[in-house]
């Protein structure tokens, strides 16, 4: 005779996206942290969260894996609550919190948690994943901080999550420890399974998400690949020096997006670089002519509105910089 399963499935969760928050409104008395989110995210997707300081990332996170209640709105994780999916080991969380136990080994640590949940990964496979295999038998309160982060993510591992959520899980991490928790990480997503990550390091958020959402106050202010997220402020910067020339009439060349000005010199975001440079030309303003394409920091600023018009001018496009003078212009 069949028995009837532990945790009777909901109809619509087999085919449920992997998160679904529909307007969903959090605030903590007079700060509005959530203002009205929406937010999908498809089986199998990497994507990043990018925000400033109180953009409400974590509380997005929150609400997210139940740890919060939204004021209104609704979230659903495979198309139940979050407490059920979180209860029954489909989604993993590492936040940002918590230092190491004491006494107990790696592989007694992961194991512990890996028995609280119905249908753990095996624990060696959690550890692998994790790049902690040599590192099992070690105690973790003896631990690095690169290490302890991954015992962390193979502790988020141990249910065996189809969904991980993970809260600038690379924060205080050196160039190679952060490396490898990325390797580790891709591994994980390229068995098949959704992760969903906040961080404040644009490179990382470019290099390992399909899908990129910037949000601020609250709100999504852009949602796509990096390459989307670049060209809706301008996919190209292209800057000259004024040489005492006026600024008029800058703002509506083709493909503009919008004008900066540094002292003498003049910074254009652009989506269309080849028809702008040209319309410079036509105005004879190319003295020092540089297009160089704009980074996923460059539009994170223009997107949060902190852009500063305090920092150099081609700081931040320095390492894409090509001079037009040499006929070299890329496009995205
Ligand atoms: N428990 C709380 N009580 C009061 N205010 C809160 C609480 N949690 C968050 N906030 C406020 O809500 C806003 C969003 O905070 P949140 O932590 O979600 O931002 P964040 O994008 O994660 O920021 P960070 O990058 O600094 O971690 C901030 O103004 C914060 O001060």
């Amino acid at each position: 005779m069949a028995t009837a399963p532990v945790t009777p499935a909901d109809p619509a969760s087999g085919t449920a996206p992997a998160v679904s928050i529909e307007g969903a409104v959090k605030s903590f008395g007079a700060v509005r942290a959530v203002a009205g989110l929406d937010l999908g995210i498809a089986r199998g997707e990497t994507l990043a969260l990018l925000g400033r300081n109180g953009a409400g990332k974590s509380t997005t996170l929150n609400l997210l894996l139940g740890l919060d209640e939204p004021d209104s709105g609704h979230v659903r994780l495979f198309g139940e609550t979050p407490e059920r999916a979180v209860g029954s080991g489909r989604v993993g969380a590492m936040l940002q919190d918590g230092g190491p136990v004491r006494r107990t080994t790696v592989r007694e640590l992961v194991s512990f948690v890996a028995s609280t949940y119905p249908r753990p990964l095996p624990v060696s496979e959690a550890l692998h994943l994790a790049g902690l295999t040599e590192l099992a038998a070690r105690r973790v309160d003896k631990l690095s901080g690169g290490q302890w982060q991954r015992v962390r993510f193979a502790v988020a591992l141990a249910g065996n999550p189809e969904l991980i959520v993970l809260d600038e899980p690379t924060a205080a991490l050196d160039v190679e420890a952060r490396r490898a928790f990325w390797t580790s990480m891709r591994a994980y997503a390229r068995r098949g399974n959704t992760v969903l990550f906040s961080t404040h390091h644009m490179e990382e958020a470019d290099d390992n998400a399909d899908r990129i959402v910037v949000i601020d106050h609250g709100r999504i202010v852009a949602d796509g690949s990096g390459e989307r997220v670049k060209r809706a402020v301008g996919g190209h910067l292209v800057a000259f020096d004024l040489a005492g020339r006026g600024t008029e009439g800058l703002g509506t060349l083709p493909g503009v997006v919008s004008v900066e000005i540094r002292g003498d010199r003049a910074r254009l975001r652009t989506d269309d670089s080849d028809a702008t440079v040209m319309a410079l030309v036509g105005l004879g303003m190319v003295r020092n002519l540089e297009v160089a394409h704009a980074t996923l920091e460059d539009a994170f600023l223009a997107l949060t509105g902190t852009d500063s018009t305090a920092a150099e001018p081609a700081e931040a496009a320095a390492r894409t910089t090509t001079n037009v003078t040499n006929a070299t212009k890329e496009t995205v």
